[in-house]
């Protein structure tokens, strides 16, 4: 019997099988290269001040600033309505999760919509930044647990409990990053469903243990080996960010095909190959903090004595390889008659290309 039997997936490998014979799923991703050599969909482009070796990454889909511009302009007005201080609007302006959106979500050209990812990104940042990764701006690594169980009760609301609920309330309406946080899913499931909400829900809080980890890491000094840390990069990666990939292009990839296996391994791959852009782009930023933040190139330059030029090749090996992966599996199952499902994964792809322009484009990590 098969192990998808009953799901949708199971439906849609049968019509794809019976499509595409014995070239089709199960045959390894190695059998199914492109008929006609390498996929135009994909490119190897410099990054940084070009002296390592070239990102594989999927092409730009859209390039659209007076779009990213209008998303920018609502998120920066909507921070503000969140309690974020005059000061910290023009930062936010600058690091242009909007642009981000506009980049990474290629299938609308709704504002609103791209709001549901730029509004998320902001408050994910922002309590990346404030609380969890940036000494100088507050973060405190024993704080961050408590603050990361209190932002759980922003995302997924507490039921009524009496004579608690309201301290509680008024520690959510208190925190600019709470406040923001719980109206990013609030204007994701005016616009999604709720299981999409869930998804992105349990994602955040996924990450939020690796979160955890890090700190204890910074607290303690002892940092971990290259491979711990991987390990932990793949529940805090932009997979965070894919979850909305469908709410954000308005329709609904359904839960079994979304948790299927093997859909799920290539997200984590899209997910996890676009955290490492972020990694080698962060290093020189990493690095300055007080307590350093973990990173890749740092992990294996402490773990193996690597110099930071051996450190930044080994990953993008590592990325290039995860990208080449998604990019075979991708291929693989792009026999199954799902629109939701091809779309889905197509928006993956597109976010890997969109959030490497973001970075390679963004003050944030210009040294
Ligand atoms: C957008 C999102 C899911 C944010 C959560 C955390 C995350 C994966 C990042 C912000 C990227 O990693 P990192 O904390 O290293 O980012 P910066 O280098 O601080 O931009």
């Amino acid at each position: 019997m098969s192990e998808h039997e009953g799901t949708p997936f199971d439906s849609a490998v049968a019509v794809a099988t019976a499509l595409a014979g014995p070239s089709g799923l199960g045959t390894s991703a190695a059998h199914v290269a492109p008929l006609f050599g390498h996929d135009p969909a994909y490119v190897e482009r410099p990054w940084g001040d070009g002296e390592a070796p070239p990102l594989y990454v999927p092409v730009v889909e859209r390039i659209n600033e007076p779009l990213g511009e209008e998303v920018d302009d609502r998120l920066v007005r909507w921070a503000s309505e969140c309690g974020f201080a005059d000061d910290d609007l023009e930062p936010l302006r600058k690091a242009g999760f909007g642009r981000l959106a506009m980049l990474a979500h290629t299938d609308t050209d709704d504002p609103e919509r791209l709001l549901i990812a730029a509004r998320l990104n902001a408050a994910w940042w922002a309590a990346d930044d404030l609380y969890a990764d940036d000494s100088g701006m507050g973060a405190v690594p024993v704080e961050l647990p408590p603050r990361l169980a209190l932002v759980m009760a922003a995302m997924d609301p507490v039921a009524p409990a009496g004579e608690f609920s309201a301290e509680l309330d008024e520690a959510l309406r208190g925190d600019p990053v709470l406040v923001a946080l719980k109206s990013a899913v609030d204007h994701l499931a005016r616009q999604g469903t709720p299981a999409q909400v869930q998804r992105a829900c349990y994602a955040t809080f996924a990450m939020f243990v690796s979160w955890n980890a890090y700190a204890a890491w910074r607290h303690t000094g002892k940092y971990p080996p290259a491979w711990e840390y991987l390990a932990a990069r793949q529940h805090d990666s932009f997979y965070t960010s894919m979850t909305v990939v469908d709410a954000v292009g308005g329709y609904e990839l359904p839960a079994n095909l979304y948790y299927d296996p093997r859909v799920r391994r290539l997200l984590m791959q899209a997910g996890t190959a676009s955290v490492m852009v972020n990694d080698l782009h962060s290093v020189a930023k990493d690095a300055a903090d007080e307590t350093p933040v973990c990173n890749m190139v740092l992990q294996i330059m402490a773990d193996r004595g690597s110099s930071v030029e051996e450190a930044t090749e080994i990953t993008v090996d590592l990325h290039n390889n995860l990208v080449r992966d998604f990019e075979a599996g991708h291929r693989e199952l792009q026999a199954l008659p799902s629109p939701e499902l091809q779309r889905f994964l197509r928006g993956a792809r597109a976010w890997m290309g969109g959030g490497f322009e973001w970075h390679a484009t963004n003050p944030r990590y210009q040294t």
